[in-house]
């Protein structure tokens, strides 16, 4: 888009402009309907067909009432827009238009499939959970008010913490260990392919801090069973899960004790915390990893945050609305190399190594 300055915009910079500003405000509109189709199952009712299913065909398997088909065709006709179905027309000739029309899957709505290894369908089902999304509405509201308590737009808008709501509220507990546990296969790939299986060679213990219900450890544990892991988080998320021959799960408080090891992994928890927290949590790692005269490592799974040079527009985009989302959910935070390097200073530690994984994903290696 063009800069002005002087004020005046020509017509085809005003419909830019209006265009921009539609599509924005629209975005969550486009957001809901992809959430509408992963709770409908719309996708894996399409990959389970097989090839293009018609209108009346999708609406059966839904069970959309026949009074209600007619709308079914309209959220698909925006899935189909955003790229989430294909859009087809049926060979058999139909007197109702909309009637013959028919639906398959795309390459992205594969990335939605539930119980796909890394699919999101977990993940948007949690991010646009009103439970999540109301706290967004309050922003503005909480960027206002002078007053440093409560933390978060999250704690503004239903009075507690994230973790305090989850550990009342069975629902949003299952939805938040889903979303989490959900990338932990292909992060486990993606640790071992780049940087080889020397990664976790000659560890004998691991403990994974905040691993929730073992998305990785699970994963990590089968692969390297010469190693014991451990699985630390509080007691709502361990509560009842079966660990396996190296695999235990344990309840306790991250800021309190680590239980020592050769190896501790934090996957999606230091963004959670501000500076001073994460510090804290890293000086419980460094003990765990130093206990009697040893020297283990810390691995950290999370976002970096590039340079504006080096990074791409999506990636960047996708980095600050994590950063905004951190903020008014968690009173968390990312961060670029420079960042991380003074929580690393501060906890004590001497070295650390970045190893980018895929997109925006990075793993630290951080040792005493
Ligand atoms: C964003 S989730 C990440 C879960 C997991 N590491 C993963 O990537 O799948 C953060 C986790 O930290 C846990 N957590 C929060 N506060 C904690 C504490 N004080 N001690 C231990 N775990 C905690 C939460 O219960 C949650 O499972
Ligand atoms: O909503 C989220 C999502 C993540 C997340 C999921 C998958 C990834 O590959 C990276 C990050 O992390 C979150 C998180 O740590 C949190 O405390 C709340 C929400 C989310």
């Amino acid at each position: 888009m063009g800069s002005v300055d002087n004020g005046v915009m020509s017509d085809s910079e005003i419909v830019q402009a209006h265009a921009h500003v539609w599509t924005h405000a629209f975005n969550s509109i486009s957001s809901m309907s992809l959430k509408c189709a992963i709770d409908l199952g719309i996708p894996d009712t399409l990959h389970h067909h097989g090839h293009p299913m018609t209108l009346p065909e999708l609406a059966a398997e839904l069970s959309v009432p026949t009074s209600k088909v007619a709308f079914l065709r309209r959220l698909m006709a925006v899935l189909a827009q955003t790229g989430f179905v294909s859009q087809g027309k049926s060979a058999a000739k139909n007197d109702q238009e909309q009637l013959g029309l028919t639906y398959s899957l795309t390459p992205i709505s594969r990335a939605i499939l539930k119980g796909e290894p890394g699919g999101l369908s977990p993940i948007v089902s949690f991010v646009l959970n009103p439970i999540i999304q109301d706290p967004l509405h309050c922003l503005g509201e909480w960027l206002k008010s002078e007053s440093l308590t409560p933390r978060t737009a999250f704690a503004m808008k239903h009075g507690k913490s994230l973790w305090e709501y989850a550990a009342q509220d069975v629902g949003l507990n299952h939805s938040l260990n889903e979303a989490m546990a959900s990338d932990g296969p292909v992060i486990a790939k993606l640790m071992v392919e780049k940087r080889g299986r020397q990664l976790f060679q000659g560890l004998r213990t691991v403990v994974d801090v905040g691993g929730g219900t073992g998305g990785l450890a699970r994963e990590a544990a089968e692969a390297f069973p010469q190693v014991e892991w451990m699985v630390l988080d509080l007691p709502h998320v361990v509560a009842g899960l079966e660990g396996t021959r190296n695999l235990k799960f344990v309840s306790g408080d991250m800021f309190k004790a680590v239980p020592p090891a050769d190896a501790v992994l934090l996957k999606w928890i230091l963004h959670d915390w501000s500076d001073d927290e994460s510090v804290e949590i890293l000086k419980r790692c460094k003990e765990a990893v130093s206990s009697n005269g040893k020297k283990g490592k810390v691995m950290i799974i999370d976002i970096v945050i590039g340079d504006e040079s080096e990074e791409g527009e999506v990636s960047m985009g996708i980095k600050l609305c994590f950063d905004l989302l951190m903020m008014t959910i968690v009173h968390g935070k990312e961060r670029n190399e420079k960042e991380w390097a003074k929580l690393f200073q501060e906890a004590g530690f001497a070295e650390y190594k970045i190893t980018p994984l895929e997109g925006f994903r990075s793993l630290i290696e951080v040792y005493p």
